[in-house]
């Protein structure tokens, strides 16, 4: 039987389903293992993979079919079993009254919650006198609130399953400690495990990448903190009931969060913690600081004016004792200052206050007043970093990140303090001025020389850009040499050559900027393709093979795998899975080719690619941005799935190329971001730029450089952009596809529409493109793209001092589109 509500006298029976009112979650019996262990739970109903969000008698299982969920008429809503005269289980109601003229329901709400409200007869009016968010189980849906109400009491937090089919409550809990500045932590038992940290006004300080999904896309996320209660609630934008994300907090401590792909029938996950080592409590003890430029490799370092508690144990990779104030005990001495720390997650909050009041030039002169005070920062990064949050004791667990992170402000000596660089509003003693003058005009001649030598290399940055080789590299800094393990096969010449018949022109694939594809059979009879590189890297071949080590680790279906690499005198050749179909330019721009793809297995490619460079951006080990995506770029299996080649390269090849050594392809600015093109800017939202030309382009069947309308002078990007303001997108669509998938296409259209607006900020991040791809909720508007011609500026006044710049940059595209 469905039912929508539960009343005294309409109880829930095993096999019993109750619905949410739009049919969004169910609530009924089920079983995760044991066939014969029964649990009440809610799940998704419109999905078809079995989903459970939410246990109730997750410690206490019944042991056949006899079990009903009731509410009894002093509203008591428990789960009864016919071998037990008590309840199995109880919703747990603290302060309760029932009259006895109240009535009881019980509803499963769209959300996923299930509540239980009284209904007064005497006044008409009906209140949750309880609700199963405030007792969550392994799942953090949007809209559950996790905290405190200081009120009440209630403490509401997440806990694992004890394993996959025992959803008993695990070890595992993901909460708000409120001890000190709250912040939420993930333990496992009583230990941290990972923090996501404080809030910074728009995201946790321990989770970057909370910023490009909450930045109007996915999420709004409310965080409240006052007398009442220390909350937070993530609200899913737009529409609830076709968007299914949730976070859930695995038996082994992981928190993944996921999103349902409809048109793949399955969840997809688009990041998890922790992820890198760095990401584990602590990891370099109290004072110490965690840099990681990939998964195996980390390094300790000792925050300003701290050094190794024991040197012995520290140099050889214990760092649990951490480190401790240079010289001994810190005594509260003159010319104490303030080093600055960059683009770090916050130390734990355990023992740091917040004051909103003060700004931070006041939290810097308090701090600097109080002997045990530690550190400082600003409390609000939204409000031009208001408030005040400081440190009195140990910092601990800090770890840098490359492309996010806030300032700390570490107290240091004087004798540190003249080494640090730090723009100070004062309240420092004599002789930290005097050091930090000193410290000024060293920066002064530093920068003046830094300026010079940008000068020169501005004057030649326009040549180099059309001809030196762009090669893709990642954003994280230099490994140590010497320090990978040797797990990607080393090929000799010998094989290779036999293989590729000795490179002849017939094995030739294809010639790229790197350098000449071939095609080749291994005497196991695998194929193989073998890009040798031009004879210019610069690197040795030590060099060389760890970044082959490092680029080959990162594996996903979406990526060219890399089977080895061969190095041999000046030689240096990469050796690729061999994939039939070649690339995607030679299906989507050829009239007979691009019949085969219908709209299913574009749509499947433009997914594919998307997760692809995704996982570069952010589930890698090495955060890699490609600055190279185009179609000629996606090769193509013997199935038709989209894989990425060409990433890495820069780390692999070398990135410090000549000129003579290189010769771009010209085709390639047509999918550059302007701020990349203009200013050699390049981020993961570069990347999202050229993603959404790819997109435009596999939608439409036409190239965006090419793209001429005799009157429109515009190019693709320029002409769909015309066409979707007017209404007419639809008219640029692939007249190949078949019509009734139009609606589909338009919703492409407006996510690649999206992907290559003029200013980086206002583009999706790659997360919150697969979601927009998986799932109907409605899109932002996309604003105006970059590179459209002639006309575009003008009328817009703030723009009219950059239209001779944008002018300028058409042409060069145009330039290219001739020389091609
Ligand atoms: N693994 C592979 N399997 C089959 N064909 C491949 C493989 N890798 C490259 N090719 C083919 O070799 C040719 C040259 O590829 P390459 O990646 O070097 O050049 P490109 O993508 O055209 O230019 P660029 O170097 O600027 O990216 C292309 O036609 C491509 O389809």
């Amino acid at each position: 039987l469905v039912f929508d509500t539960i009343t005294p006298n309409h109880p829930i029976k095993d096999g019993d389903v109750l619905l949410s009112g739009q049919k969004t979650f169910a609530l009924g019996f089920f079983s995760p293992g044991k066939p014969l262990n029964r649990y009440v739970g809610v799940w998704y109903n419109k999905i078809s993979e079995k989903t459970v969000v939410w246990v109730a008698n997750r410690d206490n299982p019944i042991n056949d079919t006899s079990g009903v969920l009731a509410i009894n008429s002093k509203g008591r809503l428990s789960i009864y079993a016919k071998y037990q005269n008590s309840p199995i289980w109880s919703a747990n109601l603290s302060v309760f009254t029932a009259k006895t003229s109240s009535t009881f329901i019980a509803k499963l709400l769209d959300v996923g919650n299930l509540v239980l409200m009284k209904k007064d007869d005497s006044f008409g009016q009906s209140s949750v006198i309880w609700q199963s968010f405030d007792y969550p189980t392994n799942t953090y849906l949007p809209f559950l609130k996790l905290g405190l109400n200081r009120k009440t009491g209630l403490d509401r937090f997440i806990t694992s399953w004890k394993s996959a089919d025992d959803p008993g409550t695990g070890n595992c809990t993901y909460r708000m400690n409120l001890t000190g500045y709250p912040q939420m932590i993930l333990y496992k038992g009583q230990v941290p495990f990972w923090r996501a940290g404080c809030w910074t006004g728009r995201r946790w300080t321990g989770v970057p990448t909370m910023i490009g999904m909450i930045n109007g896309f996915i999420f709004n996320v409310s965080y409240t903190n006052n007398k009442d209660e220390t909350s937070i609630m993530y609200g899913i934008n737009n529409d609830t009931n076709s968007v299914f994300s949730r976070l859930v907090i695995d038996e082994s401590g992981t928190a993944r969060r996921s999103t349902w792909q409809d048109q793949r029938k399955e969840w997809v996950e688009f990041s998890y913690v922790p992820a890198e080592r760095c990401d584990n409590y602590g990891i370099c003890g109290r004072n110490g600081k965690c840099n990681q430029s990939d998964a195996s490799q980390l390094e300790c370092v000792c925050l300003p004016g701290f050094e190794p508690h024991s040197r012995d144990s520290w140099d050889l990779r214990d760092r649990s004792g951490g480190c401790m104030r240079k010289g001994g005990a810190r005594t509260c001495g003159d010319g104490e200052g303030f080093a600055k720390v960059t683009r770090v997650k916050l130390p734990d909050t355990f023992n740091a206050r917040g004051e909103m009041g003060l700004n931070l030039r006041e939290c810097e002169e308090k701090c600097l007043k109080d002997c045990n005070c530690t550190a400082y920062t600003s409390l609000d990064e939204t409000r031009d970093g208001a408030g005040c949050l400081s440190w009195h004791g140990d910092l601990v667990d800090i770890r840098t990140f490359t492309n996010a992170g806030q300032d700390l402000y570490v107290r240091v000596d004087a004798v540190t303090l003249a080494q640090y660089a730090k723009k100070s509003n004062g309240s420092i003693s004599k002789t930290g001025k005097l050091a930090i003058l000193l410290c000024s005009v060293v920066i002064f001649f530093l920068l003046v020389f830094i300026a010079y030598w940008l000068a020169n290399r501005k004057r030649i940055s326009g040549k180099e850009r059309r001809n030196t080789k762009r090669s893709n590299f990642s954003e994280e800094g230099e490994l140590d040499d010497g320090k990978t393990d040797s797990d990607v096969p080393l090929f000799d010449l010998h094989t290779i050559a036999i293989a590729t018949a000795n490179f002849s022109a017939e094995n030739k694939l294809g010639q790229g900027g790197f350098g000449s594809v071939y095609k080749g059979m291994l005497s196991n009879g695998k194929e193989i393709a073998v890009k040798r590189l031009s004879r210019c890297s610069r690197q040795g071949s030590t060099e060389f093979r760890n970044e082959v080590q490092l680029v080959a680790k990162l594996q996903h279906k979406n990526l060219v795998r890399i089977l080895g690499c061969c190095f041999h005198e000046e030689e240096r050749m990469l050796v690729y899975e061999y994939l039939p179909n070649k690339s995607l330019d030679s299906f989507i721009f050829d009239e007979e080719k691009r019949k085969s793809l219908d709209w299913r297995r574009r749509f499947d490619i433009i997914c594919g690619i998307a997760r692809g460079i995704l996982y570069l951006h952010q589930d890698s080990i090495l955060r890699i941005i490609h600055r190279d995506l185009k179609a000629s770029n996606v090769l193509l299996d013997a199935a038709l799935n989209p894989k990425i080649s060409d990433f890495g390269l820069a780390r692999i090849f070398g990135e410090d190329q000549s000129e003579a050594c290189t010769n771009r392809v010209v085709g390639t600015y047509g999918y550059m971001a302007p701020e990349y093109a203009m200013e050699g800017l390049f981020s993961t939202k570069s990347d999202v730029y050229s993603f959404g030309v790819l997109l435009l382009e596999i939608i439409t069947g036409r190239k965006n450089i090419d793209y001429y309308e005799e009157k429109s002078e515009s190019n693709l990007l320029g002409h769909v952009w015309d066409l979707w303001k007017e209404g007419r997108a639809s008219e640029i669509v692939d007249p190949f596809l078949d019509e009734s998938f139009v609606d589909e296409a338009l919703r492409c259209i407006q996510i690649g529409l999206l992907s290559v607006q003029e200013h980086a900020n206002d583009r999706p991040t790659m997360s919150a493109i697969v979601l927009m791809l998986g799932n109907d909720s409605a899109l932002p508007s996309p604003k105006q793209p970059a590179f459209i011609l002639n006309r575009c500026w003008a009328g817009t006044g703030d723009r009219a001092s950059s239209e001779g710049v944008y002018n300028s940059i058409n042409i060069v595209s145009c330039t290219m589109v001739e020389a091609r």
